[in-house]
Order: structure tokens, then sequence, then C-alpha cells
């Protein structure tokens, strides 16, 4: 399937299963806080190779103790996609290893 741009309502039933994520205009974003500085760097790390083996990639701005992600996906305009999503999960699944929050 090719990708394509997600109806609001498809954006709206995905936010529902991620919390802390939220869309604002044609980006999908999150922040994390976490006990250190060192350990917001170790996070950012840890997500630039998940994005590497994605091939996808978000702004990701490290904070002196906070970690921020914000994505679309640039192939269909510069909109919010599945793969977008994708990469919102498997973050979520390795922030709280990082003790983010
Ligand atoms: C050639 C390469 O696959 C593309 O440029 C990828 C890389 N990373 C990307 N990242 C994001 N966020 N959107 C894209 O469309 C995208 N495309």
């Amino acid at each position: 399937m090719p990708l394509e741009p997600l109806s609001q309502k498809e954006i709206e039933d995905r936010l529902a299963e991620l919390p802390g994520w939220s869309v604002d205009g044609d980006r999908l974003s999150r922040s994390y806080r976490l006990g250190t500085h060192f350990a917001a760097a170790a996070l950012v790390v840890h997500i630039a190779q998940v994005q590497e083996e994605l091939d996808h990639h978000s702004d990701l701005t490290l904070g002196y103790n906070t970690v921020s992600l914000s994505v679309n996906t640039h192939s269909v305009g510069g909109a919010v996609t599945e793969r977008d999503f994708e990469l919102a999960q498997k973050v979520e699944a390795l922030a709280p290893g990082h003790g983010a929050r």
C-alpha cells in the first residue's frame, strides 16, 4: 500500500493508544523528561539508532533533562502517516528503559 496522509479520525484513533503524544498542525510530537542530562543524551542516541533502522527521522531535540521529538513524512509533502506512528510506538517501547517519563 502506498503511504498516504492519515485522516483526522485515523489520527485520533492512533493518538488514543499513545498517551503523551499529540498532533499539532501536521506534526506528531512528544517530549520526555529524564533524570539527568546524560540520560537524556543516551535516549537521543537510542532513538537515532531506531530512526536509522526505520529510515524515518524525527526532529530530535536534547535539552538539559528533556528529549523532544517531532515528526511527519516528507515524502507525502509533510503530513502525518502510519510511518510516524510506527516510529512513535517504537520510541514509546524503549523510553521507559531510560527512565523517561
Ligand atoms: C531516501 C529516504 O528513504 C527518505 O529520504 C526517508 C528518510 N527519512 C525520512 N524521515 C521522515 N520523517 N520522512 C521521510 O519522508 C523520510 N524519508
